[in-house]
């Protein structure tokens, strides 16, 4: 079958000649031809089953799969006006591709329609067709142009998908291997495509991709509320800023502590640091002293109002010691980083806004 019978006379005459600009083009399908002969032959010879595709001519030639599988001469082009007998891959399709579909598959092959996804309300779709019209059911994009996305497959995807879910697996692999990326398309989509291929007629394949999306939508989900929840947990508890005090707290630093000898360690299990242990005790003698000792009382409050201040030794998230002494000596401060919930450093300028 000639190319281009898809176009206006105006278009077959330039591109007879140029085949839509690419001049090695026509070289490449006379190559195809002197190899083995007519394009049918080229057809059975190359490839166990018929494949077929009406070309609109709306892609880039150098990114097109269905032009690239002309080029090798396993692609069959075929006229608007004519029909296919084997299983047209298409988005005209009403019910999707099946196991059960395989012997119409062996017997009488695959077609698709090569045309840009952009401009499917252009494609004459009573025109071109078959009785086996059919849709893919979800699947991945693997190709570069439309990497990861679902339902969008090229032309040799479609194919692909179409033999693997038939049970020929090995014609998925013969037809993609021409194609760097070609064989990542079963990789991606490989148990999914053993789901389909246990599956009969075109209803348990819509049941299996519904569970399928039912399925990959919880797991989404769920590791959104995963990584939400540990977000959270890194952040520490974000229901208390830094420097807040709380019953707890205060309980903490004026509980009497009979055994000085045991090692403290604060909420996300660390080792708390003597200093703290110390101003906890000094907090302790404040606190006990402070009826008695009017002076004491006053340094007592000061106290409080330190730590209340946040003045106390600090804290990240993470449970390391921020050191910020507040002894305002410059140099020490140049010296000494200070870090974020994150563990990040701060610069001087964000620590003083
Ligand atoms: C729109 S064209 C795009 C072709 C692309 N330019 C290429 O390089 O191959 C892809 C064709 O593959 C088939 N196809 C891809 N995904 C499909 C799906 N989910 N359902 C039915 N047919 C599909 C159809 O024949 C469709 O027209």
């Amino acid at each position: 079958m000639a190319k281009g019978k898809n176009k206006t006379s105006e278009e077959r005459t330039s591109k007879a000649r140029t085949s839509n600009g690419h001049k090695s083009k026509q070289h490449h399908i006379r190559k195809g031809r002197q190899e083995v002969g007519s394009t049918a032959s080229v057809t059975s010879s190359k490839f166990p089953a018929k494949l077929a595709m009406w070309d609109f001519d709306h892609c880039d030639p150098k990114r097109c799969s269905g032009k690239k599988l002309e080029r090798l001469g396993l692609i069959k082009n075929l006229r608007v006006g004519q029909k296919f007998a084997g299983v047209v891959v298409s988005p005209n399709g009403k019910g999707p591709v099946c196991p059960d579909d395989r012997e119409i598959v062996e017997s009488n092959g695959a077609a698709v329609v090569e045309c840009s996804w952009a401009r499917l309300d252009e494609i004459p779709f009573n025109k071109i067709g078959g009785k086996n019209e059919r849709l893919l059911p979800y699947l991945v994009a693997a190709n570069p142009v439309n990497y990861g996305r679902p339902w969008k497959l090229n032309c040799v995807e479609a194919l692909a998908a179409c033999f693997a879910i038939v049970g020929h697996l090995d014609w998925a692999e013969m037809l993609l291997e021409n194609f760097s990326w070609g064989l990542a398309f079963l990789k991606i989509n490989e148990e999914l495509l053993s789901v389909y291929q246990q599956c009969t007629d075109a209803e348990s394949i819509q049941k299996a991709q519904d569970e399928w999306l039912e399925k990959i939508e919880k797991e989404s989900k769920d590791r959104k509320e995963q990584a939400h929840s540990e977000d959270v947990w890194m952040m520490g508890n974000v229901n208390r800023k830094e420097g807040d005090l709380d019953e707890e707290d205060e309980e903490e630093y004026t509980a009497s502590e009979d055994d000085d000898s045991d090692v403290e360690y604060d909420n996300l299990g660390n080792v708390i640091p003597k200093d703290k242990k110390a101003k906890s005790q000094a907090n302790k003698e404040y606190s006990s002293d402070e009826d008695d000792d009017t002076t004491d009382s006053e340094d007592s409050s000061a106290y409080f109002q330190d730590l209340i201040a946040d003045k106390g030794p600090k804290y990240d998230s993470l449970g390391n010691l921020i050191d910020e002494d507040g002894d305002d000596d410059a140099s020490e401060q140049e010296d000494e980083p200070v870090y974020d919930k994150l563990g990040n450093i701060i610069s001087k300028l964000e620590i003083n806004n």
